[in-house]
């Protein structure tokens, strides 16, 4: 393993990539899918079974681990990977897409963004030094600058303001990061779906010469067509020697579709919280196992996949699991999502270094047709 942070790109098909960073804590294999572990676990899974499916980093977040447990008690307790017993790379979101999106009265200025917690309303500032101090006190190997995301479609003065906010606290938390051989700081990418703001903050960031570039401020509402025009605005202003990251993206044809335009690292709630709902994702399209139509289905969900619970236990099984509201049902769907998005993963880094990127595309979204008729 090395002391420091390394991302090499192993082979090209067109703008997408296939390659590895690697970390002290381990590699990281790209096109990569980071599953969301927002407090501290990755909901329904064990550690073991997460890293078995191939996942090779996993996402925590400050807004939910600053409220409960707390960022020093974790520092406290050894740090996240000790506590959730996850020794490999870590990724931390800043909080402040989650302040956003689920705190309650909340005040955002230039310091930062005050807000109060959504659990016992006691009230936080999270500023761009208080959320780089707290990933350091989880011990996060990737860490996010903290940032202002604006859904869309939103005025345009809006989307302004948010650009130039963040990159203003991308400085700041570029200062508060400091040098921290074998961790990286990632800057996000804002501008909403104006390509000269996107442009402007992917040159401004850049700048910075950050360990690598997430484009933010997608997935936000926006049509898909919008989000890929996006990713190829930003895209050729970005260096190709450093890992581009696309934030809360998405389902398996956003993932295959922002490969192709070359993103490198993929993080999403979607399959983890679609199969606490009943919903399953496989190479024939996605399922609603509430459905009547699965009661008597003996059949298993896919017995190519290599995982039990999608090649051994029958749909009418997980039907009635998922009607009976038992939590075997949420392990086995979760189980299984993340086990076919991970071989989605798998097949595209395969696909990208044997030169058939497109070929794989093709075929993969063929299979999907079968399921949703
Ligand atoms: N800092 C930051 N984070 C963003 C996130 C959160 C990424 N997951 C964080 C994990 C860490 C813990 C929680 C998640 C985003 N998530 C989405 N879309 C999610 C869309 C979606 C919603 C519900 C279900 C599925 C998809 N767009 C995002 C944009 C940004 C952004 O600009 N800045």
């Amino acid at each position: 393993m090395t002391d420091h942070f390394t991302f090499t790109v192993a082979a090209t098909d067109g703008p997408a990539r296939t390659g590895e960073i690697r970390m002290p804590r381990g590699v990281i294999r790209t096109p990569a899918f980071m599953p969301v572990g927002t407090a501290g676990t990755v909901k329904a899974m064990y550690p073991e079974q997460v890293k078995a499916l191939g996942a090779d980093v996993v996402l925590g977040n400050t807004y939910h681990l600053m409220l409960r447990p707390g960022a020093e008690r974790v520092a406290r307790l050894g740090g996240l990977h000790a506590m959730m017993q996850w020794p490999y790379p870590i990724l931390t979101d800043s909080g402040g897409f989650q302040v956003m999106s689920l705190a309650g009265l909340r005040k955002l200025d230039e310091t930062g963004v005050r807000f109060q917690s959504h659990l016992d309303g006691s009230t936080h500032l999270l500023s761009p030094e208080r959320s780089i101090e707290i990933q350091g006190l989880l011990g996060s190997d990737i860490q996010m600058q903290l940032d202002e995301c604006v859904r869309l479609p939103a005025p345009e003065s809006a989307i302004e303001s948010a650009m130039r906010l963040s990159l203003r606290w991308a400085e700041r938390c570029r200062i508060a990061f400091g040098d921290q051989p074998g961790k990286a700081m990632f800057g996000i990418v804002q501008g909403g779906d104006i390509p000269a703001l996107r442009v402007e903050s992917a040159k401004a960031l850049v700048d910075l010469d950050l360990k690598g570039y997430a484009v933010g401020g997608l997935a936000v509402g926006e049509p898909q067509a919008t989000m890929l025009a996006m990713i190829e605005t930003v895209e050729p202003h970005l260096p190709t020697a450093k890992p581009r990251y696309l934030m809360g993206v998405g389902t398996p044809d956003d993932i295959v579709q922002a490969v192709s335009r070359g993103i490198d690292m993929f993080d999403c709630v979607m399959p983890t919280r679609a199969g606490r709902h009943g919903m399953v994702y496989t190479r024939h399209g996605r399922l609603n196992l509430r459905n009547a139509r699965f009661a008597e289905d003996n059949t298993p969900l896919d017995p190519e996949s290599t995982c039990p619970a999608a090649n051994l236990y029958s749909k009418a099984y997980l039907h009635h699991l998922v009607r009976a509201g038992e939590i075997l049902g949420m392990m086995l769907l979760t189980w299984n999502n993340l086990s076919y998005y991970q071989d989605l993963m798998a097949g595209l880094r395969k696909a990208i270094a044997e030169g058939r990127l497109q070929d794989f595309i093709g075929e993969t979204r063929e299979g999907w047709q079968k399921a949703e008729r």
